[in-house]
Protein backbone atom coordinates (compact mmCIF):
# COMPACT_ATOMS: atom_id res chain seq x y z
CA UNK A 1 0.00 0.00 0.00
CA UNK A 2 1.05 3.23 -1.16
CA UNK A 3 1.40 5.40 2.12
CA UNK A 4 3.87 8.04 3.96
CA UNK A 5 4.00 8.88 7.71
CA UNK A 6 4.69 12.30 8.90
CA UNK A 7 5.14 13.98 12.41
CA UNK A 8 2.79 16.88 11.74
CA UNK A 9 0.49 17.56 8.63
CA UNK A 10 -0.54 20.96 8.03
CA UNK A 11 -3.43 21.71 5.69
CA UNK A 12 -2.86 25.69 4.24
CA UNK A 13 -0.08 27.48 3.75
CA UNK A 14 -0.69 31.01 5.11
CA UNK A 15 0.28 32.88 7.45
CA UNK A 16 -0.76 30.39 10.08
CA UNK A 17 0.14 27.04 8.42
CA UNK A 18 3.59 28.15 6.82
CA UNK A 19 4.57 28.89 10.49
CA UNK A 20 3.64 25.93 11.87
CA UNK A 21 5.18 24.10 8.95
CA UNK A 22 8.50 25.84 9.21
CA UNK A 23 8.82 25.57 13.12
CA UNK A 24 7.67 22.06 13.43
CA UNK A 25 10.63 21.34 10.64
CA UNK A 26 12.95 23.73 12.34
CA UNK A 27 12.76 21.72 15.34
CA UNK A 28 13.30 18.37 13.76
CA UNK A 29 9.88 16.92 13.20
CA UNK A 30 9.15 14.77 9.74
CA UNK A 31 6.60 17.86 8.31
CA UNK A 32 4.48 18.21 5.24
CA UNK A 33 1.86 20.56 4.21
CA UNK A 34 -1.39 20.77 1.94
CA UNK A 35 -2.75 23.79 -0.32
CA UNK A 36 -5.38 23.69 -2.93
CA UNK A 37 -4.75 27.32 -4.12
CA UNK A 38 -0.94 28.89 -4.79
CA UNK A 39 0.73 28.93 -1.85
CA UNK A 40 1.13 31.45 0.59
CA UNK A 41 -2.29 32.14 1.44
CA UNK A 42 -4.72 35.13 1.58
CA UNK A 43 -3.05 37.92 3.22
CA UNK A 44 0.04 37.61 0.83
CA UNK A 45 -1.50 36.80 -2.53
CA UNK A 46 -5.18 38.27 -2.40
CA UNK A 47 -5.90 39.79 0.62
CA UNK A 48 -3.93 42.47 3.16
CA UNK A 49 -0.85 42.79 1.16
CA UNK A 50 -1.57 43.43 -2.60
CA UNK A 51 -4.82 46.07 -1.18
CA UNK A 52 -2.50 48.35 0.23
CA UNK A 53 -0.61 48.57 -2.93
CA UNK A 54 -3.89 49.09 -4.73
CA UNK A 55 -4.93 51.68 -2.51
CA UNK A 56 -1.79 53.53 -2.75
CA UNK A 57 -2.30 56.08 -5.57
CA UNK A 58 -5.80 56.54 -4.05
CA UNK A 59 -3.99 57.48 -0.81
CA UNK A 60 -2.08 60.01 -3.05
CA UNK A 61 -5.34 61.62 -4.94
CA UNK A 62 -6.93 61.95 -1.55
CA UNK A 63 -4.39 63.99 -0.38
CA UNK A 64 -3.55 66.04 -3.32
CA UNK A 65 -7.46 66.25 -3.57
CA UNK A 66 -7.43 68.07 0.32
CA UNK A 67 -4.97 70.18 -0.67
CA UNK A 68 -6.19 71.21 -4.50
CA UNK A 69 -5.58 74.94 -4.49
CA UNK A 70 -4.27 75.11 -1.65
CA UNK A 71 -0.32 74.46 -2.99
CA UNK A 72 -2.10 71.60 -5.85
CA UNK A 73 -2.84 72.95 -8.94
CA UNK A 74 -3.19 69.97 -10.83
CA UNK A 75 -4.85 66.24 -9.56
CA UNK A 76 -2.75 63.51 -10.07
CA UNK A 77 -4.61 60.98 -12.67
CA UNK A 78 -4.44 57.04 -11.46
CA UNK A 79 -3.71 54.07 -13.58
CA UNK A 80 -5.02 50.78 -12.40
CA UNK A 81 -3.15 48.95 -15.34
CA UNK A 82 0.42 49.96 -13.99
CA UNK A 83 -0.66 49.89 -10.35
CA UNK A 84 -1.67 46.39 -11.22
CA UNK A 85 1.91 45.60 -12.70
CA UNK A 86 3.65 47.08 -9.81
CA UNK A 87 1.08 44.95 -7.64
CA UNK A 88 2.78 41.84 -9.23
CA UNK A 89 6.12 42.51 -8.37
CA UNK A 90 5.03 41.99 -5.29
CA UNK A 91 2.16 39.03 -5.26
CA UNK A 92 3.76 37.01 -7.98
CA UNK A 93 6.79 36.26 -5.98
CA UNK A 94 4.73 34.59 -3.16
CA UNK A 95 3.77 31.27 -3.84
CA UNK A 96 7.16 30.26 -5.49
CA UNK A 97 8.96 31.88 -2.54
CA UNK A 98 6.92 30.38 -0.02
CA UNK A 99 7.92 26.64 -1.88
CA UNK A 100 11.14 27.02 -1.27
CA UNK A 101 10.91 28.28 1.91
CA UNK A 102 9.34 25.53 2.91
CA UNK A 103 11.25 23.01 0.66
CA UNK A 104 14.18 24.09 1.56
CA UNK A 105 13.87 23.27 4.95
CA UNK A 106 12.63 19.60 4.37
CA UNK A 107 8.94 20.00 4.34
CA UNK A 108 7.30 17.93 1.64
CA UNK A 109 4.42 19.65 -0.17
CA UNK A 110 1.56 18.74 -1.80
CA UNK A 111 -1.31 20.64 -4.24
CA UNK A 112 -4.77 19.31 -3.40
CA UNK A 113 -7.23 19.23 -0.84
CA UNK A 114 -6.82 16.19 1.55
CA UNK A 115 -9.61 14.23 3.21
CA UNK A 116 -9.45 12.94 6.52
CA UNK A 117 -10.03 9.33 5.99
CA UNK A 118 -9.65 8.33 10.34
CA UNK A 119 -8.34 10.18 13.24
CA UNK A 120 -4.99 10.04 12.08
CA UNK A 121 -5.04 9.35 8.30
CA UNK A 122 -5.58 11.90 5.20
CA UNK A 123 -6.21 10.76 1.78
CA UNK A 124 -4.07 13.21 -0.66
CA UNK A 125 -3.05 13.40 -4.44
CA UNK A 126 -3.64 9.32 -4.38
CA UNK A 127 -1.53 8.87 -1.46
CA UNK A 128 -2.33 7.82 2.08
CA UNK A 129 -0.95 9.74 5.04
CA UNK A 130 -0.71 9.11 8.39
CA UNK A 131 0.30 11.98 10.84
CA UNK A 132 0.99 11.74 14.36
CA UNK A 133 -0.48 15.96 14.35
CA UNK A 134 -2.59 17.41 11.75
CA UNK A 135 -2.96 20.91 11.95
CA UNK A 136 -5.92 22.87 9.93
CA UNK A 137 -5.42 26.30 8.97
CA UNK A 138 -7.68 26.80 6.05
CA UNK A 139 -8.73 30.19 6.40
CA UNK A 140 -12.02 31.52 5.38
CA UNK A 141 -13.57 31.41 2.16
CA UNK A 142 -16.65 33.84 0.73
CA UNK A 143 -19.87 33.12 1.87
CA UNK A 144 -22.05 31.28 -0.68
CA UNK A 145 -25.20 33.19 -2.01
CA UNK A 146 -28.16 31.43 -3.29
CA UNK A 147 -29.94 34.18 -4.91
CA UNK A 148 -30.86 33.56 -8.61
CA UNK A 149 -27.94 34.15 -10.82
CA UNK A 150 -25.51 34.02 -7.54
CA UNK A 151 -22.38 32.22 -10.36
CA UNK A 152 -22.19 36.00 -11.82
CA UNK A 153 -20.44 36.92 -8.59
CA UNK A 154 -17.09 38.20 -8.09
CA UNK A 155 -14.95 38.13 -5.44
CA UNK A 156 -12.38 40.49 -3.71
CA UNK A 157 -9.57 38.49 -5.20
CA UNK A 158 -11.29 38.94 -8.86
CA UNK A 159 -11.46 42.88 -7.83
CA UNK A 160 -7.91 42.91 -6.97
CA UNK A 161 -6.29 41.83 -9.99
CA UNK A 162 -8.67 43.38 -12.17
CA UNK A 163 -7.24 44.47 -16.03
CA UNK A 164 -9.12 47.66 -15.90
CA UNK A 165 -11.87 49.31 -13.75
CA UNK A 166 -15.17 49.18 -14.86
CA UNK A 167 -17.50 51.70 -15.13
CA UNK A 168 -19.97 50.90 -12.12
CA UNK A 169 -19.79 47.92 -9.74
CA UNK A 170 -22.13 46.68 -7.06
CA UNK A 171 -20.98 45.40 -3.71
CA UNK A 172 -23.73 42.70 -1.88
CA UNK A 173 -22.51 43.38 1.95
CA UNK A 174 -20.91 46.86 3.24
CA UNK A 175 -18.11 44.87 5.86
CA UNK A 176 -14.82 45.01 5.97
CA UNK A 177 -14.35 44.19 2.01
CA UNK A 178 -17.01 46.03 0.83
CA UNK A 179 -16.13 49.00 2.28
CA UNK A 180 -12.36 48.99 1.44
CA UNK A 181 -12.85 47.75 -2.59
CA UNK A 182 -15.66 50.26 -2.49
CA UNK A 183 -13.48 53.63 -1.56
CA UNK A 184 -10.80 51.84 -4.20
CA UNK A 185 -12.85 51.66 -6.82
CA UNK A 186 -14.76 54.81 -6.36
CA UNK A 187 -11.35 56.89 -6.53
CA UNK A 188 -10.38 55.01 -9.71
CA UNK A 189 -13.29 56.27 -11.63
CA UNK A 190 -15.77 53.59 -10.40
CA UNK A 191 -19.54 54.14 -9.94
CA UNK A 192 -20.35 52.27 -6.81
CA UNK A 193 -23.51 50.82 -5.21
CA UNK A 194 -23.43 48.98 -1.86
CA UNK A 195 -26.39 46.51 -1.38
CA UNK A 196 -26.10 46.00 3.07
CA UNK A 197 -29.23 43.57 4.49
CA UNK A 198 -28.87 45.45 7.63
CA UNK A 199 -29.31 49.02 8.52
CA UNK A 200 -26.05 50.07 8.59
CA UNK A 201 -22.50 49.05 7.70
CA UNK A 202 -19.62 47.76 9.78
CA UNK A 203 -21.72 46.63 12.67
CA UNK A 204 -18.69 45.52 14.77
CA UNK A 205 -17.44 49.45 14.79
CA UNK A 206 -18.87 52.25 16.34
CA UNK A 207 -21.83 53.97 15.19
CA UNK A 208 -20.94 57.24 15.59
CA UNK A 209 -18.12 56.99 13.46
CA UNK A 210 -19.57 54.12 10.99
CA UNK A 211 -22.35 57.42 10.33
CA UNK A 212 -19.69 59.69 9.92
CA UNK A 213 -17.86 57.34 7.32
CA UNK A 214 -21.01 56.81 5.34
CA UNK A 215 -21.68 60.46 4.62
CA UNK A 216 -17.71 60.72 3.83
CA UNK A 217 -18.28 57.97 0.94
CA UNK A 218 -21.27 58.86 -0.16
CA UNK A 219 -19.52 62.46 -0.52
CA UNK A 220 -16.65 60.64 -3.00
CA UNK A 221 -20.08 59.01 -5.39
CA UNK A 222 -20.65 55.73 -2.91
CA UNK A 223 -24.28 54.73 -2.93
CA UNK A 224 -25.45 52.70 0.41
CA UNK A 225 -28.74 51.39 0.00
CA UNK A 226 -29.42 49.63 3.44
CA UNK A 227 -32.13 46.88 4.54
CA UNK A 228 -32.40 45.74 1.48
CA UNK A 229 -32.13 41.88 -0.01
CA UNK A 230 -30.40 40.98 -3.32
CA UNK A 231 -32.82 38.93 -5.25
CA UNK A 232 -31.57 37.62 -8.22
CA UNK A 233 -28.87 39.06 -10.43
CA UNK A 234 -29.23 38.95 -14.35
CA UNK A 235 -26.80 39.24 -17.17
CA UNK A 236 -27.49 41.62 -19.65
CA UNK A 237 -25.72 42.47 -23.16
CA UNK A 238 -22.56 44.21 -21.23
CA UNK A 239 -24.01 44.52 -17.93
CA UNK A 240 -25.92 42.72 -14.97
CA UNK A 241 -29.17 43.51 -13.62
CA UNK A 242 -29.40 43.69 -9.91
CA UNK A 243 -32.79 42.89 -8.48
CA UNK A 244 -33.38 44.23 -4.79
CA UNK A 245 -36.23 44.65 -2.38
CA UNK A 246 -35.69 48.27 -0.79
CA UNK A 247 -38.37 49.02 2.54
CA UNK A 248 -40.51 46.54 0.88
CA UNK A 249 -40.58 47.80 -3.23
CA UNK A 250 -38.70 45.78 -5.89
CA UNK A 251 -36.12 47.84 -7.38
CA UNK A 252 -33.08 47.42 -9.74
CA UNK A 253 -30.18 48.20 -10.54
CA UNK A 254 -27.72 48.24 -13.97
CA UNK A 255 -24.18 47.77 -13.12
CA UNK A 256 -20.79 46.30 -14.66
CA UNK A 257 -19.97 44.05 -12.26
CA UNK A 258 -21.09 42.47 -9.02
CA UNK A 259 -19.05 41.18 -6.14
CA UNK A 260 -20.15 39.13 -3.22
CA UNK A 261 -19.06 40.86 0.15
CA UNK A 262 -21.20 39.48 2.38
CA UNK A 263 -18.87 37.91 4.73
CA UNK A 264 -16.45 35.00 4.93
CA UNK A 265 -16.58 31.32 6.67
CA UNK A 266 -14.52 28.87 7.54
CA UNK A 267 -12.87 26.76 4.60
CA UNK A 268 -14.10 23.03 6.17
CA UNK A 269 -16.12 21.63 3.04
CA UNK A 270 -13.93 19.63 1.20
CA UNK A 271 -12.54 18.12 4.77
CA UNK A 272 -14.56 15.57 5.29
CA UNK A 273 -14.23 16.31 8.97
CA UNK A 274 -16.53 13.75 10.26
CA UNK A 275 -14.14 10.96 9.29
CA UNK A 276 -11.28 12.48 11.48
CA UNK A 277 -13.67 12.81 14.33
CA UNK A 278 -13.02 16.97 14.09
CA UNK A 279 -15.49 18.83 15.88
CA UNK A 280 -16.44 22.11 14.41
CA UNK A 281 -19.08 24.36 13.78
CA UNK A 282 -20.25 27.42 11.55
CA UNK A 283 -17.69 29.58 13.37
CA UNK A 284 -15.00 27.04 12.57
CA UNK A 285 -12.80 23.90 14.27
CA UNK A 286 -13.83 23.93 18.01
CA UNK A 287 -10.40 24.48 20.07
CA UNK A 288 -9.35 24.58 23.37
CA UNK A 289 -7.00 26.82 25.30
CA UNK A 290 -4.42 24.68 23.59
CA UNK A 291 -5.81 25.19 20.53
CA UNK A 292 -6.37 21.58 20.05
CA UNK A 293 -9.64 20.10 18.94
CA UNK A 294 -12.23 19.63 21.31
CA UNK A 295 -12.83 15.90 19.55
CA UNK A 296 -9.68 14.72 17.74
CA UNK A 297 -6.91 15.30 20.28
CA UNK A 298 -4.28 14.86 17.51
CA UNK A 299 -6.00 17.69 15.50
CA UNK A 300 -4.85 21.51 16.15
CA UNK A 301 -6.51 24.47 14.11
CA UNK A 302 -5.20 27.85 14.17
CA UNK A 303 -5.83 31.23 11.89
CA UNK A 304 -9.24 32.37 10.71
CA UNK A 305 -10.48 28.73 10.35
CA UNK A 306 -10.49 28.47 14.37
CA UNK A 307 -13.48 29.28 16.14
CA UNK A 308 -11.36 30.96 18.91
CA UNK A 309 -9.80 33.59 16.10
CA UNK A 310 -10.92 36.89 15.08
CA UNK A 311 -10.34 36.79 11.30
CA UNK A 312 -6.79 39.02 11.03
CA UNK A 313 -3.55 38.71 10.21
CA UNK A 314 -1.68 39.45 13.60
CA UNK A 315 -4.43 36.93 15.39
CA UNK A 316 -3.43 34.13 12.89
CA UNK A 317 0.14 34.31 13.45
CA UNK A 318 -0.02 34.57 17.39
CA UNK A 319 -2.24 31.35 17.11
CA UNK A 320 0.29 29.48 14.98
CA UNK A 321 2.59 30.35 17.45
CA UNK A 322 0.69 28.40 20.06
CA UNK A 323 -0.27 25.28 18.07
CA UNK A 324 3.89 25.06 17.02
CA UNK A 325 4.62 24.96 20.51
CA UNK A 326 2.20 22.83 21.61
CA UNK A 327 2.91 20.15 18.66
CA UNK A 328 6.50 20.49 19.92
CA UNK A 329 6.72 20.85 23.22
CA UNK A 330 3.65 18.76 24.29
CA UNK A 331 0.57 21.09 25.76
CA UNK A 332 1.79 23.91 27.67
CA UNK A 333 0.94 27.44 26.22
CA UNK A 334 -2.18 28.33 26.37
CA UNK A 335 -3.93 30.84 24.27
CA UNK A 336 -3.83 33.99 25.94
CA UNK A 337 -4.93 36.30 23.22
CA UNK A 338 -4.09 40.83 24.12
CA UNK A 339 -6.66 43.35 22.88
CA UNK A 340 -6.52 42.93 19.13
CA UNK A 341 -6.69 46.19 17.13
CA UNK A 342 -8.52 46.20 13.70
CA UNK A 343 -8.41 49.10 11.10
CA UNK A 344 -11.24 49.31 8.30
CA UNK A 345 -8.88 50.61 5.46
CA UNK A 346 -10.60 53.34 3.64
CA UNK A 347 -9.80 57.03 3.44
CA UNK A 348 -10.11 58.27 6.19
CA UNK A 349 -9.75 54.84 8.16
CA UNK A 350 -11.66 53.58 10.74
CA UNK A 351 -10.00 52.00 13.41
CA UNK A 352 -11.09 50.20 16.27
CA UNK A 353 -9.31 48.34 19.78
CA UNK A 354 -10.94 47.26 23.24
CA UNK A 355 -14.85 47.75 24.28
CA UNK A 356 -17.26 48.72 22.23
CA UNK A 357 -19.32 52.12 24.11
CA UNK A 358 -21.91 49.68 24.56
CA UNK A 359 -19.72 46.82 25.69
CA UNK A 360 -18.01 49.42 28.17
CA UNK A 361 -21.05 50.61 29.69
CA UNK A 362 -22.20 46.72 30.66
CA UNK A 363 -18.93 45.74 31.26
CA UNK A 364 -17.79 48.94 34.33
CA UNK A 365 -20.44 51.11 36.34
CA UNK A 366 -19.33 54.07 35.55
CA UNK A 367 -17.69 54.97 32.11
CA UNK A 368 -15.93 58.32 30.49
CA UNK A 369 -16.95 58.50 27.11
CA UNK A 370 -14.70 61.36 25.31
CA UNK A 371 -16.29 61.57 22.18
CA UNK A 372 -15.67 64.52 19.36
CA UNK A 373 -16.64 64.91 15.79
CA UNK A 374 -12.99 67.55 15.36
CA UNK A 375 -13.12 70.02 12.91
CA UNK A 376 -10.87 72.33 14.76
CA UNK A 377 -7.84 70.95 15.40
CA UNK A 378 -4.41 71.72 13.28
CA UNK A 379 -4.09 68.73 12.05
CA UNK A 380 -7.50 68.80 10.34
CA UNK A 381 -7.40 72.22 9.18
CA UNK A 382 -3.72 72.13 7.82
CA UNK A 383 -4.87 68.47 6.13
CA UNK A 384 -7.77 70.10 5.11
CA UNK A 385 -8.93 66.03 5.55
CA UNK A 386 -12.57 64.99 5.25
CA UNK A 387 -13.20 63.78 8.33
CA UNK A 388 -11.77 63.08 12.10
CA UNK A 389 -13.58 62.07 15.26
CA UNK A 390 -12.76 59.46 17.94
CA UNK A 391 -14.58 57.84 20.66
CA UNK A 392 -12.44 57.03 23.73
CA UNK A 393 -13.88 55.15 26.71
CA UNK A 394 -12.62 55.35 30.02
CA UNK A 395 -12.91 53.21 33.34
CA UNK A 396 -13.49 56.20 35.67
CA UNK A 397 -12.61 54.62 38.94
CA UNK A 398 -9.09 53.35 37.52
CA UNK A 399 -8.68 56.10 34.66
CA UNK A 400 -7.91 53.24 32.21
CA UNK A 401 -8.11 53.21 28.72
CA UNK A 402 -10.88 50.68 27.95
CA UNK A 403 -11.73 51.32 24.28
CA UNK A 404 -10.74 53.50 21.22
CA UNK A 405 -11.66 54.50 17.77
CA UNK A 406 -10.30 56.53 15.23
CA UNK A 407 -12.16 57.85 12.52
CA UNK A 408 -9.24 59.49 10.72
CA UNK A 409 -5.88 59.69 8.74
CA UNK A 410 -3.14 57.15 9.68
CA UNK A 411 -5.81 55.95 12.19
CA UNK A 412 -4.47 52.26 11.23
CA UNK A 413 -1.42 53.93 12.83
CA UNK A 414 -2.37 56.21 15.53
CA UNK A 415 -4.61 53.22 16.83
CA UNK A 416 -1.32 51.06 17.46
CA UNK A 417 -0.84 54.08 20.54
CA UNK A 418 -3.95 52.64 22.33
CA UNK A 419 -3.20 48.89 21.53
CA UNK A 420 -0.33 49.63 23.82
CA UNK A 421 -2.32 51.86 26.36
CA UNK A 422 -4.83 49.68 26.92
CA UNK A 423 -2.48 46.16 27.04
CA UNK A 424 -0.32 47.42 29.37
CA UNK A 425 -3.28 49.13 31.57
CA UNK A 426 -1.91 52.95 31.24
CA UNK A 427 -3.89 55.46 32.62
CA UNK A 428 -5.11 58.73 30.80
CA UNK A 429 -2.76 60.55 32.87
CA UNK A 430 0.25 58.31 31.66
CA UNK A 431 -0.57 58.71 28.14
CA UNK A 432 -0.91 62.81 28.44
CA UNK A 433 2.42 62.73 30.43
CA UNK A 434 4.51 61.25 27.64
CA UNK A 435 6.14 63.02 25.14
CA UNK A 436 5.13 62.68 21.35
CA UNK A 437 6.60 64.03 18.35
CA UNK A 438 4.42 67.59 16.96
CA UNK A 439 3.23 68.31 14.83
CA UNK A 440 1.88 64.67 14.59
CA UNK A 441 -1.54 62.71 14.18
CA UNK A 442 0.07 60.44 17.08
CA UNK A 443 0.10 63.85 19.81
CA UNK A 444 -3.39 64.13 18.95
CA UNK A 445 -4.35 60.83 20.97
CA UNK A 446 -3.44 62.93 24.04
CA UNK A 447 -5.99 65.57 23.61
CA UNK A 448 -8.54 62.32 23.52
CA UNK A 449 -7.94 61.46 26.36
C1 LIG B 1 -9.65 41.13 0.76
C2 LIG B 1 -9.13 40.85 2.15
C3 LIG B 1 -8.41 41.84 2.81
C4 LIG B 1 -7.92 41.60 4.08
N1 LIG B 1 -7.24 42.60 4.72
C5 LIG B 1 -6.75 42.41 5.96
C6 LIG B 1 -6.01 43.43 6.63
O1 LIG B 1 -5.84 44.53 6.10
N2 LIG B 1 -5.53 43.16 7.85
C7 LIG B 1 -5.72 41.96 8.47
O2 LIG B 1 -5.23 41.76 9.60
N3 LIG B 1 -6.41 40.96 7.87
C8 LIG B 1 -6.93 41.17 6.63
N4 LIG B 1 -7.61 40.16 6.00
C9 LIG B 1 -7.76 38.86 6.71
C10 LIG B 1 -6.45 38.05 6.57
O3 LIG B 1 -6.16 37.88 5.20
C11 LIG B 1 -6.61 36.71 7.26
O4 LIG B 1 -6.91 36.92 8.62
C12 LIG B 1 -5.33 35.86 7.18
O5 LIG B 1 -4.90 35.71 5.86
C13 LIG B 1 -5.61 34.49 7.81
O6 LIG B 1 -4.51 33.65 7.67
P1 LIG B 1 -4.71 32.07 7.75
O7 LIG B 1 -3.36 31.48 7.69
O8 LIG B 1 -5.58 31.72 8.87
O9 LIG B 1 -5.54 31.71 6.44
P2 LIG B 1 -5.25 31.99 4.91
O10 LIG B 1 -4.20 33.01 4.70
O11 LIG B 1 -6.56 32.20 4.30
O12 LIG B 1 -4.62 30.61 4.42
C14 LIG B 1 -5.36 29.44 4.32
C15 LIG B 1 -4.78 28.60 3.22
O13 LIG B 1 -5.44 27.33 3.25
C16 LIG B 1 -5.72 26.92 1.93
N5 LIG B 1 -6.85 26.00 1.95
C17 LIG B 1 -8.17 26.26 2.17
N6 LIG B 1 -8.89 25.13 2.13
C18 LIG B 1 -8.02 24.13 1.87
C19 LIG B 1 -8.15 22.75 1.71
N7 LIG B 1 -9.33 22.13 1.80
N8 LIG B 1 -7.03 22.02 1.45
C20 LIG B 1 -5.83 22.60 1.33
N9 LIG B 1 -5.65 23.93 1.49
C21 LIG B 1 -6.73 24.68 1.76
C22 LIG B 1 -6.00 28.21 1.19
O14 LIG B 1 -5.79 28.06 -0.20
C23 LIG B 1 -4.99 29.17 1.83
O15 LIG B 1 -3.79 29.22 1.13
C24 LIG B 1 -8.13 40.35 4.72
C25 LIG B 1 -8.85 39.34 4.05
C26 LIG B 1 -9.34 39.59 2.79
C27 LIG B 1 -10.10 38.52 2.08
N1 LIG C 1 -8.80 45.58 7.11
C1 LIG C 1 -8.94 44.38 7.63
O1 LIG C 1 -8.40 44.06 8.68
C2 LIG C 1 -9.79 43.38 6.93
C3 LIG C 1 -10.15 43.56 5.61
C4 LIG C 1 -10.94 42.60 5.01
C5 LIG C 1 -11.36 41.50 5.72
N2 LIG C 1 -10.99 41.36 7.00
C6 LIG C 1 -11.45 40.21 7.80
O2 LIG C 1 -12.31 39.41 7.03
C7 LIG C 1 -13.56 39.24 7.68
C8 LIG C 1 -14.64 39.19 6.66
O3 LIG C 1 -14.85 40.48 6.08
P1 LIG C 1 -16.11 40.71 5.15
O4 LIG C 1 -16.15 42.12 4.71
O5 LIG C 1 -16.12 39.64 4.13
O6 LIG C 1 -17.32 40.38 6.13
P2 LIG C 1 -18.10 41.29 7.20
O7 LIG C 1 -18.73 40.35 8.12
O8 LIG C 1 -17.25 42.39 7.72
O9 LIG C 1 -19.23 42.01 6.32
C9 LIG C 1 -20.21 41.32 5.61
C10 LIG C 1 -21.41 42.25 5.45
O10 LIG C 1 -22.31 41.65 4.52
C11 LIG C 1 -23.63 41.77 5.02
N3 LIG C 1 -24.42 40.70 4.41
C12 LIG C 1 -24.40 39.37 4.69
N4 LIG C 1 -25.24 38.70 3.87
C13 LIG C 1 -25.80 39.63 3.05
C14 LIG C 1 -26.73 39.57 1.99
N5 LIG C 1 -27.26 38.41 1.59
N6 LIG C 1 -27.09 40.70 1.37
C15 LIG C 1 -26.56 41.89 1.75
N7 LIG C 1 -25.66 42.01 2.74
C16 LIG C 1 -25.28 40.90 3.39
C17 LIG C 1 -23.49 41.68 6.52
O11 LIG C 1 -24.60 42.26 7.18
C18 LIG C 1 -22.19 42.47 6.75
O12 LIG C 1 -22.42 43.85 6.91
C19 LIG C 1 -13.67 40.42 8.65
O13 LIG C 1 -14.41 40.05 9.79
C20 LIG C 1 -12.25 40.76 8.96
O14 LIG C 1 -11.86 40.14 10.16
C21 LIG C 1 -10.21 42.27 7.62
Amino acid sequence: MDYKEYDVFVIGSGVSGRYVARTCAKAGLNVAIADNREYGGTCANRGCDPKKIVMGPTEALEMAENLNKKGISKLPKLDWKTNQKFKRKFTDKVPAGTENELKDLGVDLYHQSPEFIDKNTLSVEGKTIIAKKIVIATGQVPRELTMEGAHFLKTSTDFLKLNKMPKSMTFIGAGYVGLECAHMAARYGCKVTLIERSKSALDAFDPDLVSKLISVSEKIGIRFIFNSEVLSIEKLNKNYRVNYVDHGKNESIKTRMVFNTAGRVPAIGELLLEKGEVASSSKGISVNRYLQNTKNKDVYACGDVSDHSVPLTPLSGIEAKVVAENIIHGNRKEINVPSVPSTVFTLPNLASIGLSEEAAKKRYNNVIVNHEIITDWYNIKRSNEKAYGYKVLINERTNEIVGAHILGPYAAETINLFAMAINLKLTTMDLKNMIFTYPSWSNDIKSMV
